[in-house]
């Protein structure tokens, strides 16, 4: 058995999954696709610190996201956390930036990984990279809370396109306030626009622990199931959004997104429209003409309404 499917979670369970191509370089996460390839699974894998996040978290996080994004089998996507702790038996989803190598310019890599990483010398923020991966993948992604999501593990809950939280252990607290920092992009006015902007001042600005129920009923996740139903949960889930046309899903995602972001927003919806057309004689015409150097017949595509 590969080093990826020992020891991996309480609530994983290997018959589901095999080791994702990569994942044996990853230190600080595991990723699995589902037997099929149509499902994956990437999980925190620093429990003793509630999955904090580092660099090199950050890191492993984008290149397996960026790898499930360009898996033309994968449809959907499950984000959690591994655990418990070995240390205290506590589960987290995500408890954010570990702030122990918070720098004054950002999170810092240890010095060995400074001095091999190109560009590594400077702190980093580039989780933000991938909350803007998780959004503007054409794939839907589903956060499984198993503990805590604190901090920028909260933002990240926020940024998936789906939630399910374990009624036992899921807690939720927004600290960024408590600890000098602060997500004002997804993870508050994207939160404001999920929840209401009553509700998201107070997560941020008490930083109250807040109940997976709590957060059902304020509409932060989807649904609150038994902890030893969690992941099981998330498998049914992603296998209900697989029995659905991926260019509707798509589609959709997009459309959710467009109205609050902007021209980017509007970019990534143009941009399918445009495959669409791609698709259309309309289009195959215009290409056919120029290629042939000739005026191009429209005559045949009616101005529809
Ligand atoms: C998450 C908690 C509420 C859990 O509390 P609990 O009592 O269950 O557990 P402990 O506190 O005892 O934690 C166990 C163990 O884990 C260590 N730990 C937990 N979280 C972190 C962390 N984030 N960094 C480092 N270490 C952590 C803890 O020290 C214990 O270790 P021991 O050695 O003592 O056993 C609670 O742990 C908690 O509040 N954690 C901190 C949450 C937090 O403030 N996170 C950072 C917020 S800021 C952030 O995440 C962030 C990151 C970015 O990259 C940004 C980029 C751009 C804009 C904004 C960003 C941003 O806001």
């Amino acid at each position: 058995m590969s080093d990826q499917l020992r020891h991996v979670s309480e609530l994983f369970d290997p018959a589901e999954w095999e080791a994702a191509p990569g994942a044996e370089d990853y230190r600080d996460l595991t990723a699995h696709l589902s037997r099929d390839g149509r499902i994956a699974r990437i999980a925190f894998d620093r429990p003793e610190v509630r999955n904090a996040f580092r660099p090199r978290t950050v890191d492993e996080l984008f290149d397996a996201l960026e790898r499930v994004r360009v898996d033309p089998r994968v449809g959907a996507v499950l984000l959690t956390g591994n655990g418990p702790s070995a240390k205290d038996g506590g589960w987290a989803f995500c408890s954010g930036g570990d702030q122990r190598i918070r720098g004054r310019d950002g999170y810092r890599y240890s010095d060995d990984e400074a001095g091999v990483r190109p560009g590594a010398g400077a702190g980093r923020l580039h989780i933000l990279e991938v909350q803007r991966l998780i959004r503007f993948m054409p794939k839907v992604v589903i956060a499984l809370v198993p503990g805590w999501a604190a901090g920028g593990g909260h933002s990240l809950n926020v940024v998936c396109d789906l939630s399910i939280a374990s009624a036992e252990h899921a807690r939720f607290k927004q600290t960024d306030a408590d600890v000098g920092s602060f997500d004002a992009g997804y993870g508050s006015a994207y939160f404001a626009r999920q929840i209401g902007q009553k509700a998201a001042r107070e997560v941020f600005f008490l930083a109250r622990e807040y109940s997976a129920q709590r957060a059902y009923e304020l509409g932060a996740v989807n649904a609150v199931v038994p902890h030893a139903e969690l992941e099981r949960t998330g498998i049914e889930w992603a296998r209900e959004i697989l029995g659905k046309s991926p260019t509707a899903i798509r589609m959709l995602k997009y459309a959710f997104n467009a109205v609050d972001d902007g021209i980017v927003g509007q970019q990534l919806f143009a941009g399918e429209a445009t495959r669409l057309a791609y698709g259309t004689e309309e289009a195959v015409e215009g290409r056919d003409a120029f290629l042939e150097k000739r005026d191009p017949d429209w005559s045949p595509f009616p101005y529809h309404y």
